[in-house]
């Protein structure tokens, strides 16, 4: 016997904080079982999302703080995950049933590579072990299926769309059912109708997250998006210049107005490793994307470089942190992926929003 009890560990573990959340472990109900085997203390920590970007520093800090008690020899951290829905803004939207947080892609301008990363995203949040789907609302430009190496055909069942699977994650576009050139001419009503049918009518089943690729732009079509589907959290793409930049604040704007979150912003073709000497070349201008962070007060969450690779992967079917998992360009849209999971975490434990405005419906 050693005489330390459950309850010591539980008082030890008190001030230990999310590191993301900046509240206590054991009021945020982390803490899912400790167990006392002679010196050695065994706590079961349930994280937030299985992407988690602190898991190192939550076990270290876990560790110090039950160490410090007498008696204690070891310390032995076992990680399980739960993700929790973040709600979606606007009370007036309801929430998808079975979707814990819907994360909308978006751009303000056009070819920034909002559907690259909207994919890579995608995929990297289901490597990590969470439920995903990936739902193509850029009805002008459908280039999931591509993207996702995925020709199939969607089929029916219980009156409800199934969606396909690619890299683990459940997929559905317009592309699976149109031509996509004709897609080109639809008007903001018809593709509001549609993307509204794509969230009701699919049978997701249970998501953690489902990652919605956003038409670019911040026009009328697009803000009748943001207010109809129930967002937990918006992202916004840029790449580093000035014009890409300004762009990304009105797309920043718009989430505010109809008080979506927005989760950070991802500035990708930040730079270019050149493969033949190793040096690295700004092209698009250096850190717009980290100063628009800091004007606005959102999260730089990556910075993705030009890589020939992702270009590549995407034409070929296979998201790079697919083919090529190792590369420093995976890993910088894992990071990017594992920042949004974190910064839904947060707002799922926040207090609900309420909308300050509210826009009137319609195209
Ligand atoms: N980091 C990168 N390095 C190299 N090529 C990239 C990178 N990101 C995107 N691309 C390429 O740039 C092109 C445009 O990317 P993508 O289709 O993702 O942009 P988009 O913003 O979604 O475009 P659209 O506005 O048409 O929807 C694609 O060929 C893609 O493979």
């Amino acid at each position: 016997m050693t005489g330390i009890h459950r309850e010591q560990v539980i008082d030890a573990l008190r001030p230990v904080k999310d590191p993301e959340i900046g509240r206590s472990l054991v009021d945020l109900g982390m803490i899912k079982d400790v167990q006392i085997e002679d010196g050695t203390v065994h706590v079961q920590v349930e994280l937030t999302t299985p992407a988690c970007p602190l898991r190192a520093r939550i076990q270290t800090d876990v560790e110090q703080a039950v160490k410090a008690l007498p008696g204690v020899h070891q310390v032995k951290v076992a990680f399980s995950s739960r993700v929790r829905a973040a709600g979606t803004g606007m009370t007036s939207r309801t929430p998808l049933p079975g979707v814990k947080n819907t994360i909308a892609v978006a751009s303000g301008k056009g070819g920034v590579g909002k559907s690259t990363v909207a994919v890579n995203l995608a995929v990297a949040l289901a490597q990590d072990g969470a439920a995903v789907g990936l739902l193509d609302a850029d009805v002008y430009g459908p280039s999931i299926p591509t993207m996702m190496g995925n020709r199939g055909r969607p089929y029916l069942q219980n009156d409800k769309i199934m969606p396909l699977e690619s890299y683990g994650v459940r997929i559905m576009s317009v592309g699976f059912i149109l031509d996509p050139e004709r897609a080109l001419i639809w008007r903001g009503p018809l593709v509001s109708q549609l993307i509204t049918q794509f969230l009701n009518d699919v049978d997701w089943g249970e998501l953690d997250y489902l990652v919605i690729d956003l038409p670019p732009g911040t026009g009328d079509v697009q803000l009748t998006l943001v207010q109809r589907i129930p967002l937990s959290g918006a992202i916004i793409v840029t790449t580093p210049q000035d014009v890409a930049l300004a762009d990304a604040v009105k797309g920043l704007q718009m989430f505010r107005e109809v008080k979506t979150p927005v989760l950070g912003i991802v500035e990708n073709m930040s730079y270019f490793i050149c493969p033949h000497c190793g040096g690295r070349s700004e092209i698009f201008g250096f850190g717009g994307g980290q100063r628009t962070a800091e004007r606005y007060d959102v999260p730089l969450l990556g910075q993705i470089p030009i890589d020939p690779a992702v270009r590549e992967g995407g034409d070929a079917g296979a998201p790079i942190v697919v083919s090529a998992p190792e590369s420093p360009t995976a890993e910088a849209f894992r990071e990017a992926a594992r920042r949004a999971a974190g910064r839904l975490s947060v707002e799922a434990v926040r207090k609900p929003r309420k909308p300050t405005i509210m826009l009137k419906p319609g195209a």
